[in-house]
């Protein structure tokens, strides 16, 4: 292997990027919205050592070494082109929540690898169109990375040469997201691994319908959020692993509120069409988890209209 070359110390990259919620009820692995809930990273290349400081989400769990998800997949972003940093100083404030199906760990490669990008030399930096092609393939499925990097709605597919796409979508000004975030985590390796391998042909149509129907609903029209939300593909499946989850989204949905598990769970997302709405679905939420056995946070998390945001420092 060819050896690396060194980039110069003295360098610091910032990036904010936004919470998502993938999914949005039918459309598995394809859609997800940005939400106003930032994870902001600094690095800063130096002599030696890679070290990451940590506060927020994480601070006592992450490694703080090299092992650091960010910091890893930094160097590996950076050997790709033949690069690497002498060491690196990372300086984390983390609030999006892990394994709560808010796109943490989204957040965490497009994170990564746009540090990476400003960190090379400008001849050879990534297109927009590579660097969700890296951070969709780390992440396995694009529907958390597009809207990490474009804001708003972002509607995404691999094509036939498994090649990812996006579009983004404006959505609705008067969507207002309404998040219920409970305390016991779920990792989404784990609720992937309660899906079937293969579904029933009607119902995988009826799906379909209903996704359709809700890129119209996001964008045009949200007084058909409720049957535009409807999931046949994934959410009952991992019901076992998050019960309190399902039956608040049920409930919720039986009182006309369009409610979905936001990710792979475990967090319930319903979409008000107002602020004044959003607050009273909050005050409903919360009335419904009181006898719950768990903490949960309640938050109106308003929609992020633009993606992820880098600056440079030299
Ligand atoms: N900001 C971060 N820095 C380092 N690692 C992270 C960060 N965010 C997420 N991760 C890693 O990703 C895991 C969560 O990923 P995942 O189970 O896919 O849940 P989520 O729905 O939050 O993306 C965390 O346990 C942690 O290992
Ligand atoms: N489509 C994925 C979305 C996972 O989102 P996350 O926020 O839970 O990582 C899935 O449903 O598995």
């Amino acid at each position: 292997m060819p050896r690396l070359r060194t980039l110069e110390p003295g360098t610091t990259v910032r990036v904010t990027v936004p919470a998502t919620s993938a999914n949005l009820g039918p459309g598995f692995d394809t859609m997800g919205l940005a939400l106003s809930l930032f994870d902001d990273v600094e690095a800063r290349t130096v002599e030696k050592g890679f070290r990451a400081e940590i506060t927020g989400e994480g601070a006592k769990t992450l490694p703080t070494d090299g092992r650091h998800l960010v910091i890893s997949q930094v160097r590996t972003h950076l050997a790709r082109f033949g690069w690497d940093a002498p060491g690196l100083t990372l300086t984390a404030h983390n609030r999006i929540p892990h394994s709560r199906g808010l796109g943490s760990s989204a957040a965490a490669y497009v994170t990564a690898v746009l540090i990476a990008n400003a960190l090379l030399p400008a001849e050879e930096q990534a297109s927009a169109d590579e660097l969700l092609q890296y951070t969709a393939s780390l992440e396995g499925h694009p529907d958390n990375v597009a809207p990490a990097l474009t804001g708003g709605l972002a509607v995404s597919w691999a094509d036939d040469a498994d090649h990812y796409r996006t579009v983004r979508i404006a959505p609705h000004a008067s969507i207002t997201p309404v998040v219920a975030i409970p305390e016991l985590p779920l990792s989404t390796e784990t609720a992937r691994g309660l899906l079937p391998q293969q579904v029933n042909h009607s119902q995988a149509a009826a799906n379909a319908g209903r996704a359709a129907l809700l890129t119209h609903a996001l964008s045009e029209d949200p007084s058909v959020l409720l049957p535009a939300t409807r999931d046949l593909l994934h959410q009952d499946f991992r019901e076992p692993a998050m019960p309190e989850s399902l039956a608040l989204m049920n409930a919720l949905r039986a009182e006309g509120k369009a409610a979905v598990v936001s990710g792979a769970g475990p967090t319930v997302m319903a979409l008000a069409v107002s602020p004044i709405e959003a607050e009273s679905v909050r005050d409903t939420i919360s009335a419904h988890i009181q006898s719950s056995t768990q903490r949960w946070t309640v938050e109106i998390l308003p929609v992020a209209t633009e993606g992820a945001k880098v600056e440079v420092f030299r």
